[in-house]
């Protein structure tokens, strides 16, 4: 039985064969489209309804060019087809973009076929795949292609496409002059042909490694090429199912050279490029590790250069610093090979000696380091001397592990700067005794003044023409309930040092105020009260305010109050030391020498200076009845400050002789065991009262 569609075609009498057309009408993902030889629709199955929009009752005896062919194709599309039919000239299969129903492009690939009816007509029937989705996977393919090439050029890494045995495949660089060579010499060869082995070796086991565990390995490597060595990450992945291997490629020398530089920041000290305290230590602990698996002995030397921090104050950090590089450059002189030297910070240096013999090694190395410095130094067209002190601790007699023997090497070198600087001294257990109790000392001096330990003696002072007492040295004294009765030669430079004096030197004063008004007002005499001042105190901004107000409250003239500096104060030749001491002077305050004669005495201080007062120091008084040295210096002292204008007080007078001999030398005061010890401040107004 015909089928409907096909009556109607025989109506037009334009039939093929039905079988055919039974199979068409089956498919509806292929468009087949039969046209007589005006090119009318004879024949248009589901497949064109669905591809080109018109039903088959709109498409039936329209013309081709009038239905689905573009304007522009439309006279080629007779032509060919006229051609056909005329002279057998077949329509080849093509690629063509046709048009639907809507006027919308549609990409097809089409098949023709002619036919001749049983009426001798002929019938062109067109086979119409779409390729829609196929132009699209083609447009995405090519567009993740252009997108692939755009992000190659903008990525300076170099891309390698290798089978897993080392053969390179393709390969992509956005710059060719950053591959080591060239790709023909590298293209279709093994890495091992052109890579140096160590790197062929590096990419091998990590391209097994990337196989194995299936995810991304990275590794780095160098090459030395032309322009240096250069530094390469590499990034290796295994594509499986190709059986190839990607390896990207970066250029990562100046990351390392940053890394370089961050580490060299990290374990170096920038100023003389030595090893700082960090790796300094580390390396002893290495040293330490080797010395002990091959039973040697090695050897701490802790430096410190003597007095540099007055030329760093005098000559400006500037020299400061020139003078460190250069000593840094001498150390490294001395040294021998294996031996390390690093900067502990500021003026501080650490040696380490590996491998000695004997403690002679190391004595050597020390007296050496102690020569090579005598040579002045030449700094900005300035000769400067700097002497060093050293302190030595042994492995493993001194200790076994690196901060013991630091901190030994630094209590030894302490030893050193007391013995004189400009020495070393080697570390022994008595010093560690000593440090321990310096800071035991320093530790509970914090809390000393809240805990009303420090408490203040007075030691009255004489006129030796008028037998009486013209006024006291102010003293402090430190009980501490466990250390005991604490001296204040021992504990007044650890308060220097650690700047504990500060507040201590504020209570000293507050309270030598106070108790000499309690004093003058109870006497009705206008006694004076001596008070020590350390250097640290000068640099005290608020310590002329703090006397002043003290004075305006004990209501107590500014004459009454003498301070008392050393001379190592002066020697510092710091500005603001001079200008503490003119104002001192300015407010009418009087200022004493203390302990002449026991440093370096130089007379132009006291000229220098606003000086009132010199006190002679009590171990030339202790000889003067003794030796006539001490007596003709004593002398020689006294008509000197006498023509200089100053006042004489003599310290520690024990005996009546000492008295009687200052008294013809014509010294004006005196203190001492002789009249009093230092006592409590109710002792002396007893003391006093009875003198009356
Ligand atoms: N052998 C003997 N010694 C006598 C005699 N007469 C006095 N002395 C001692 O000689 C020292 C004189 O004090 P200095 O030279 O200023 O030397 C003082 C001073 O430099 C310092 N010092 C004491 N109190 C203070 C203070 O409040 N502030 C500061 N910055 N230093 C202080 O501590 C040093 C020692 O003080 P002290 O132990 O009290 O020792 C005192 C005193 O007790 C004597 O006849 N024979």
């Amino acid at each position: 039985m015909k089928s409907k569609k096909v009556v109607s075609a025989l109506n037009h009498q334009y039939v093929v064969n039905d079988p055919l057309h039974q199979l068409f009408d089956a498919v509806n993902v292929i468009s087949v489209q039969g046209y007589d030889e005006e090119r009318r629709v004879i024949y248009w199955n589901e497949g064109s309804e669905i591809l080109y929009g018109y039903s088959k009752e709109e498409a039936t005896g329209q013309k081709l060019e009038d239905l689905i062919i573009p304007e522009l194709m439309s006279e080629i599309v007779v032509d060919a087809h006229t051609n056909w039919i005329k002279n057998d000239v077949e329509i080849p299969a093509a690629e063509l973009t046709l048009r639907d129903k809507n006027g919308k492009d549609v990409s097809v690939f089409s098949s023709h076929v002619m036919f001749t009816n049983q009426y001798n007509n002929k019938q062109m029937y067109c086979i119409d795949i779409d390729l829609t989705d196929v132009r699209q996977a083609q447009e995405q393919a090519i567009f993740k292609e252009h997108m692939l090439e755009t992000i190659f050029e903008a990525i300076p890494d170099l891309f390698f496409l290798m089978e897993s045995d080392g053969t390179i495949i393709d390969y992509h660089a956005c710059d060719k002059g950053d591959l080591y060579i060239s790709p023909e010499k590298f293209i279709g060869k093994n890495i091992a042909d052109f890579l140096p082995q160590e790197v062929v070796q590096k990419f091998k086991s990590h391209i097994a490694k990337a196989v194995k565990q299936e995810k991304i390995i990275s590794f780095e490597y160098e090459l030395n090429l032309p322009k240096g060595l250069v530094y390469f990450e590499a990034r290796i992945s295994h594509l499986k199912k190709y059986k190839q291997i990607m390896i990207i490629v970066r250029d990562i020398t100046e990351q390392h050279k940053s890394a370089e530089l961050i580490r060299h920041q990290a374990y170096f000290d920038s100023l003389t490029a030595l090893p700082n305290r960090f790796l300094a230590l580390d390396r002893l602990t290495q040293i330490l590790i080797e010395a002990e698996r091959h039973h040697e002995k090695a050897a701490v030397l802790f430096l410190d250069l003597d007095d540099f921090k007055k030329v760093n104050d005098s000559l400006g950090h500037e020299v400061g610093d020139k003078l460190l590089i250069e000593s840094a450059h001498r150390l490294k002189q001395v040294l021998r090979k294996e031996d390390t030297v690093g900067r502990l910070g500021g003026d501080e240096f650490i040696i380490l000696l590996r491998r000695l013999t004997d403690h002679h090694d190391a004595l050597a190395i020390a007296e050496n380091l102690l020569k090579i410095f005598r040579t002045p130094f030449k700094i900005d067209n300035r000769e400067l001397i700097l002497t060093l002190s050293i302190g030595v601790a042994v492995y493993p007699e001194n200790g076994n592990a690196a901060s013991d023997l630091l901190r030994n090497a630094d209590t030894a070198m302490y030893q050193a700067k007391a013995l004189g600087r400009n020495t070393y001294s080697f570390f022994t257990k008595e010093m560690n005794i000593v440090i321990q109790r310096r800071l035991a000392i320093e530790a509970q001096l914090r809390g000393a003044l809240d805990r009303h330990e420090l408490e203040l003696y007075y030691q009255p002072q004489f006129e030796i023409r008028k037998n009486s007492i013209i006024g006291a040295e102010a003293l402090l004294r430190w009980n501490h309930p466990t250390l005991g009765n604490i001296p204040p030669d021992e504990f007044i430079p650890i308060a220097e040092h650690s700047g504990l004096i500060v507040p201590i030197g504020q209570y000293v004063i507050e309270q030598a105020l106070r108790f000499l008004s309690k004093w003058q007002l109870s006497d009705q005499k206008s006694y004076t009260m001596a008070v020590n001042l350390s250097p640290r105190q000068l640099r005290d901004t608020e310590l002329l305010n703090l006397i002043k107000n003290t004075l305006a409250d004990v209501n107590i003239s500014f004459g009454s109050l003498e301070l008392e500096i050393t001379e190592g104060v002066l020697m510092n030749g710091q500005s603001y030391i001079n200008e503490a001491l003119i104002e001192i002077n300015a407010l009418g305050i009087k200022l004493s020498m203390d302990d002449f004669g026991t440093g370096y005495s130089s007379l132009s201080y006291l000229r220098q200076y606003p000086f009132d007062i010199l006190k002679i120091d009590r171990s030339f008084i202790n000889g003067i009845t003794l030796n006539k040295s001490d007596c003709d210096l004593v002398k020689a002292t006294i008509a000197m400050s006498h023509s200089l204008g100053l006042t004489v007080v003599a310290e520690g007078v024990e005996t009546k002789e000492q008295l009687t001999l200052l008294s013809d030398l014509g010294c004006d005061f005196v203190q001492g065991y002789y009249f009093s010890k230092p006592i409590p401040a109710k002792q002396l107004l007893d003391f006093s009262a009875a003198l009356l």
